[in-house]
């Protein structure tokens, strides 16, 4: 064992309020902590720089093709090998899944709901308060992905997660996460987002105390860019305005540090007296990541109808087959609305796709209420939904008067993909689930009348005039965001 030292060597990254960053999408990055620490003209030279010890983290197959290949070179103060054999981690939580089947999920084509979980109030670390609350498919075969949510109040303590089942996209909704990767350190606030590559071992930092957030996990694959198409070269998110740490290192000594690694959906802990994050330069494109929803440059319709919410793709992870995807991460954030005699809110709607949604602030464009910052909902594969009765009834009263108008305050999302998630028991049970959710749209009545074959919206808008539900509507149009 060494002897004890208690030195953290941060040459550009001084305190973690003026965090610097690399930028870009996919670049083949590069970063040292000291002068001269990155080997020139090979990868692995008999004697690295400084004494340090070589190591590639791969995130695709050595094969893969040149576009799709991810993998990164490591210079470390020790390699990641250096720690005793893994043990099941004791106590077993078990709310963690990444194969699903009937002995851990089940499946249920009903319109599913969560108000916000409470956070605990016992010490609960981003580990401890993780737990899955729908997905598909296998880590083990590489094809599926899970989503989970968090709850937690307190930092990771002497340890650091690594999970080998797939890559994380983190949601933050309430609370930062200060998050020290191998690459360096990552600042991420609700309303941005962080993605953890496969492999990474990474400690998550609370430093506002009681945070929430969600997670999706992708297995056998990692987030692209979407193509544009006829939008051009530039819009939606600009790969610019990725964010990828600088590398930082501490070369503690560290006694009874912990690596807890998630494999198979299980959690192993293995020990070793140093801290993992002992990278002093590192290169390559495989690389954790963060990203700020408020510089995505939305695009959409400039006359009539809803866009399909895939115009608002930020990152897709993408299946074999072209347009398919294992799981899109979709955004509603604030934007103009201007359609002309246009239903302006999400059309009703049966997808072949599966639709999970959380809210990270505000409302959401379809739900007048119920669907709250921090909850979340499942809309799986064709099972039909849509917007509210009260948004429906509000924007038929709006009717065609409604001019350019601009939805703020709002950051909604989608996690959707192709793949039919089976739901965890523990969130189907859960006290938080509103098993009235239902009911939001059975108020949706019949406006169908022969009389009415040539309809205009203003028709519809003026079957509300006088009507007893009035001061309803009426309180509905000055709440709506519509
Ligand atoms: O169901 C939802 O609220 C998500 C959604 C939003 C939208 O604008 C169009 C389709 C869609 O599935
Ligand atoms: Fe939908």
């Amino acid at each position: 064992m060494e002897k004890e030292q208690h030195r953290s060597i941060n040459t550009t990254n001084g305190s973690l309020d003026d965090l610097k960053y690399q930028s870009g999408f996919g670049n083949s990055f590069s970063s040292e902590a000291l002068p001269g620490a990155l080997p020139q003209g090979q990868n692995s030279p008999l004697v690295c720089p400084y004494g340090l010890y070589a190591e590639q983290i791969s995130g695709t197959s050595f094969t893969s093709p040149r576009k799709l290949n991810e993998r990164s070179w490591l210079y470390r103060i020790k390699p990641s090998v250096t720690h005793e054999p893994f043990k099941p981690r004791v106590p077993v939580r078990g709310k963690l899944v990444s194969e699903f089947d009937k002995s851990n999920s089940s499946t249920t084509p009903t319109q599913l709901r969560w108000k916000p979980v409470t956070v605990p109030d016992s010490p609960t670390d981003f580990i401890d308060g993780l737990y899955t609350v729908c997905g598909t498919g296998s880590s083990f075969l590489r094809h599926g992905y899970a989503i989970h949510m968090y709850t937690a109040n307190k930092s990771m303590d002497n340890c650091a997660f690594c999970n080998a089942d797939g890559d994380f996209l983190i949601v933050p909704q309430q609370g930062r996460l200060w998050i020290t990767t191998e690459c360096g350190k990552l600042q991420v606030s609700p309303g941005e987002i962080a993605i953890l590559p496969q492999g990474f071992r990474f400690a998550i930092d609370l430093p506002d105390g009681p945070s929430r957030g969600y997670v999706a996990e992708i297995f056998g694959t990692h987030f692209q860019l979407p193509d544009l198409g006829p939008i051009g070269a530039n819009g939606l998110a600009a790969p610019r305005d990725f964010l990828v740490p600088i590398a930082w290192f501490e070369e503690d000594y560290k006694p009874g540090y912990t690596i807890v690694q998630k494999f198979g959906g299980e959690l192993f802990t293995a020990r070793q007296d140093f801290s993992p994050f002992n990278v002093v330069a590192w290169h390559g494109n495989y690389v954790p990541y963060k990203y700020d929803l408020s510089k995505f440059c939305p695009y959409n319709t400039v006359l009539v109808d809803h866009s399909d919410p895939s115009i608002n793709t930020v990152l897709t992870a993408p299946t074999d087959k072209p347009g398919v995807a294992l799981l899109d991460f979709v955004i509603f954030p604030p934007r103009w609305l201007v359609a002309e005699h246009t239903f302006r809110p999400p059309y009703y709607h049966r997808n072949c796709m599966s639709e999970f949604m959380g809210l990270i602030y505000g409302g959401y464009e379809a739900k007048s209420d119920g669907f709250l910052p921090g909850g979340a909902s499942l809309h799986s594969c064709m099972t039909p939904h849509g917007p509210d009765t009260k948004t429906y009834e509000a924007t038929i009263a709006r009717g065609n008067e409604a001019g350019p108008h601009k939805i703020t305050d709002t950051m909604a999302f989608m996690f959707e993909s192709c793949l039919m998630p089976r739901v965890c028991p523990w969130a189907l049970e859960s006290p938080f689930m509103d098993p009235d959710y239902y009911k939001c749209w059975i108020g949706l009545r019949s406006h169908f009348s022969y009389e009415g074959m040539n309809a205009k919206s203003n028709d519809l808008k003026n079957e509300h005039d006088g009507s007893a539900d009035r001061a309803t509507v009426v309180e509905l149009i000055s709440k709506t965001m519509l």
